[in-house]
């Protein structure tokens, strides 16, 4: 662990994780994806400009609160209208805030360690202008390059989500290449990134503020990917349900195993029912309830067969890059995963029987969530 890590308290490294186990466990494991596309605004009736992607927002923020557990802005969305758009998403958040939904900036940016800890100004410090309690990030400058700005977010209790393996088939042919050298040589870029935002989250009781992006789209290259969802403890973003084409057999085929720590992003498969709020509500309600049931029984999946299956992938190469996730070139030993396989960690434990008490103590889970 460097420096910066070292420095960041256990406390403040839990604060997201906290904020956010807590809304998954009311709401449900949903987050509602707020991407004005232009089609969307015209088709609800709205210029397309930034006054329309604010309606727009606001209208998707009242069928999200209490639905579902997040929210995630879709920046480029906003920011194509210029300063206008940057001072609709500065509302939209302040709206979210006073609503009390959990924010997340999916502003997807990377760079320079210098560069990109000004984002920490933009959207982290208690005096940001867009005040969010999560980004996302891009770790194609090497994950180091986010340090500091990981940092900055945990200091200030907020989070990140950094692309590990994205919804887009093409994402895996990058993703899943052999790192030659650094940290974590022979194995995928994924891993090297899921094993390093693991870092930040190892000795946070429950579900850390570090987290990672893998799609639900992705199901047959889990195993290339060489990252294993199911001994991660931050939150998982994971986008990809309905429009993109996942469905719920996917969600539990990639999600198998894991701890109640994944959030689903859905956006268009909602916010194209617009623009009533009720049918807004409605389309929310349903998800939530069909992607809670899925990870419900990921999470079933893995207690019947105990453990997730040790990886059988080879590449060309004759690498494995799923098993060398457990032989660490660096020397270091699989990120969280129980040292007898048969066993969770306690506090997995913890998570898994909270979840799992409130799915089962609510018979009626729709009215629940109305
Ligand atoms: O960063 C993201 O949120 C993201 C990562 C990824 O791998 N795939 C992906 O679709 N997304 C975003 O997730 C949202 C998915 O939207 P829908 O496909 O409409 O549900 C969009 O805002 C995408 O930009």
């Amino acid at each position: 662990m460097n420096n910066t890590e070292a420095q960041t308290s256990i406390v403040q490294r839990s604060e997201f994780g906290k904020r956010l186990k807590a809304s998954m466990d009311l709401y449900g494991p949903l987050c509602v994806g707020i991407d004005p596309h232009r089609k969307l605004l015209a088709k609800w009736g709205y210029n397309v400009d930034a006054q329309g992607a604010e309606l727009f927002a606001m209208r998707m923020l009242q069928a999200a609160q209490g639905r579902a557990a997040a929210v995630k802005f879709q920046m480029p969305m906003f920011e194509r209208y210029g300063s206008k758009g940057f001072a609709a998403l500065e509302r939209a958040l302040f709206a979210a805030r006073q609503m009390g939904v959990i924010t997340i900036v999916d502003c997807l940016r990377g760079g320079l360690p210098t560069t990109v800890s000004a984002l920490a100004d933009a959207y982290l410090k208690p005096d940001a202008p867009m005040l969010a309690d999560a980004i996302t990030l891009l770790p194609y400058y090497g994950f180091r390059s986010l340090t500091n700005l990981v940092g900055d977010a945990l200091e200030n209790g907020r989070g990140v989500f950094i692309a590990s393996v994205t919804s887009n088939t093409e994402g895996i042919s990058l993703q899943s290449a052999i790192r030659q050298r650094g940290d974590f040589p022979g194995q995928t870029v994924a891993y090297g990134v899921a094993h390093a935002a693991q870092n930040f989250n190892d000795g946070v009781e429950g579900m850390g503020s570090v987290g990672l992006i893998i799609g639900a789209t992705i199901g047959q290259w889990m195993k290339t990917s060489g990252v294993d969802p199911s001994v991660f403890t931050g939150p998982i973003l994971s986008p990809g349900y309905g429009w993109q084409g996942a469905e719920a057999k996917d969600l539990k085929t990639v999600f198998k195993g894991t701890k109640g720590n994944v959030l689903v992003t859905v956006s268009r498969s909602i916010s194209s029912k617009g623009p009533e709020i009720s049918d807004l509500a409605m389309a929310t309600e349903s998800i939530a309830l069909d992607v809670r049931q899925a990870l419900y029984e990921a999470m079933e999946e893995n207690d019947k067969e105990g453990v997730p299956e040790p990886p059988t992938h080879t590449d060309n190469d004759g690498h494995d890059p799923a098993l060398s996730a457990a032989n660490l070139a660096d020397g270091h030993p699989p990120v969280s995963t129980p040292s007898t396989p048969h066993q969770l960690h306690p506090q997995q434990v913890t998570q898994h029987q909270s979840y799992n008490r409130f799915l089962i103590s609510d018979p009626n889970r729709r009215s629940r969530i109305i």
